[in-house]
């Protein structure tokens, strides 16, 4: 017997979506979060695939998140889409605001959609690609629960707060990076215990605040410390305000979800700036782009960041996606 079960997108996709529909989540929601963590499984993000769903279907379980909520979407200003989600995932809540955010964008040159009350547990690219795709730039931030200190700080404050970036190329696939503003995502760190991996120096503390490299112990009541000192913080910082103060959703450290049992997913809030630069760069917009890649390459960067995930992808397209059996199984079970 392989080791490992090789599935197809369609195939892994119909899988996530089978688990979500037995555990309350609607037609439409089940779709777009099976889509979501399949494609993420697809393009290698490990600690934002299949291995989420088990905490996905305990925090379903738990009633702190409704997989059934119908977004409600405000036309707030010639600029401005608001997204309440209704206690739901992020995700189905931008597909709601998306129609009407792109027309703004293409209108105005520039728009955003700030959404609250919502759960966002996956990886940030698959919600910026497309709006690339679709030829406009596309900036999102998203924050958590509060599992890292700020600079110099000892008690979490800050989630881990990603960032994600995508512009459109002149032939290529877009050019997306994502990226959490900590030193680690969460997601990494349980993988990293889970398989017994030491972290790397510089990344956690404990729980008494000393700085550690032992996966279980930033779990057990830890913390991850922010990338780059002040700078990562400082990132963090603006995460929480455009997430929270914006959205009217709630800041990380405000996440209770403690009458809640098994809940793991975090409240909170998402925004996306996108613009359209046929509309604002003053030369052609997209062979600009292509000067400054060029001119990385040249000078010794062999990786830009989304090489690694779109070489997965052609990949998994190719020859399909591989699970372990273990995760395979967990599936199954789920
Ligand atoms: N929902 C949430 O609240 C949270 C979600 N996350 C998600 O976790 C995922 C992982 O985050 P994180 O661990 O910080 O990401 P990584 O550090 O793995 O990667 C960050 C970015 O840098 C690129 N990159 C990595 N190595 C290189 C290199 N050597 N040269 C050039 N580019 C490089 C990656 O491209 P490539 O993709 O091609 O490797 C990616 O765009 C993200 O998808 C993020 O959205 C994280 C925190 C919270
Ligand atoms: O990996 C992380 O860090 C997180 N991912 C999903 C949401 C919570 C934080």
């Amino acid at each position: 017997m392989t080791d490992t079960v090789t599935l197809s997108l369609a195939a892994l996709q119909r899988l996530l979506e089978e688990i979500l529909l037995r555990h309350g989540c609607s037609a439409d929601v089940a779709a777009c979060i099976a889509h979501n963590y399949a494609i993420a499984e697809q393009d290698g993000a490990k600690s934002h695939g299949v291995f989420r769903l088990p905490a996905i279907v305990s925090t379903l379980k738990s009633g702190w998140l409704d997989g059934k909520a119908v977004p409600s979407v405000d036309d707030v200003s010639p600029g401005l889409v608001r997204v309440d989600a209704r206690n739901g995932f992020t995700q189905p809540a931008l597909a709601a605001g998306r129609a009407l955010l792109l027309e703004k964008a293409k209108t105005c040159g520039i728009a955003a959609i700030a959404i609250r009350n919502s759960h966002h547990f996956g990886a940030l690219w698959p919600d910026v690609e497309p709006f690339a795709r679709d030829g406009l730039i596309a900036l999102s931030v998203v924050n958590s629960m509060a599992t890292v200190v700020p600079h110099g700080g000892t008690k979490p404050v800050y989630g881990t707060n990603p960032i994600a970036f995508a512009t459109p190329r002149e032939a290529d696939d877009p050019l997306v990076f994502d990226q959490a503003s900590s030193a680690l995502a969460n997601g990494d760190v349980q993988i990293a215990a889970r398989e017994g991996h030491a972290l790397p120096a510089g990344a956690g503390l404990d729980r008494y605040g000393n700085p550690t490299t032992d996966p279980q112990a930033v779990l057990d009541g830890g913390a991850l410390l922010p990338f780059g000192g002040h700078k990562g913080s400082s990132i963090a910082l603006m995460v929480e305000i455009l997430c929270a103060g914006l959205t009217g959703g709630q800041f990380s450290f405000e996440v209770d979800w403690s009458e809640h049992e098994g809940a793991l997913t975090p409240k909170t809030g998402q925004t996306i700036i996108v613009l359209d630069p046929e509309r604002g760069a003053s030369a052609p917009f997209r062979s600009r782009v292509e000067q400054l890649l060029t001119k990385l390459r040249a000078a010794g960067q062999e990786r830009l960041p989304g090489d690694r995930r779109y070489a997965n992808r052609r990949r998994a397209q190719l020859n399909g996606i591989s699970l372990t059996r273990d995760e395979h199984e967990m599936l199954l079970a789920l």
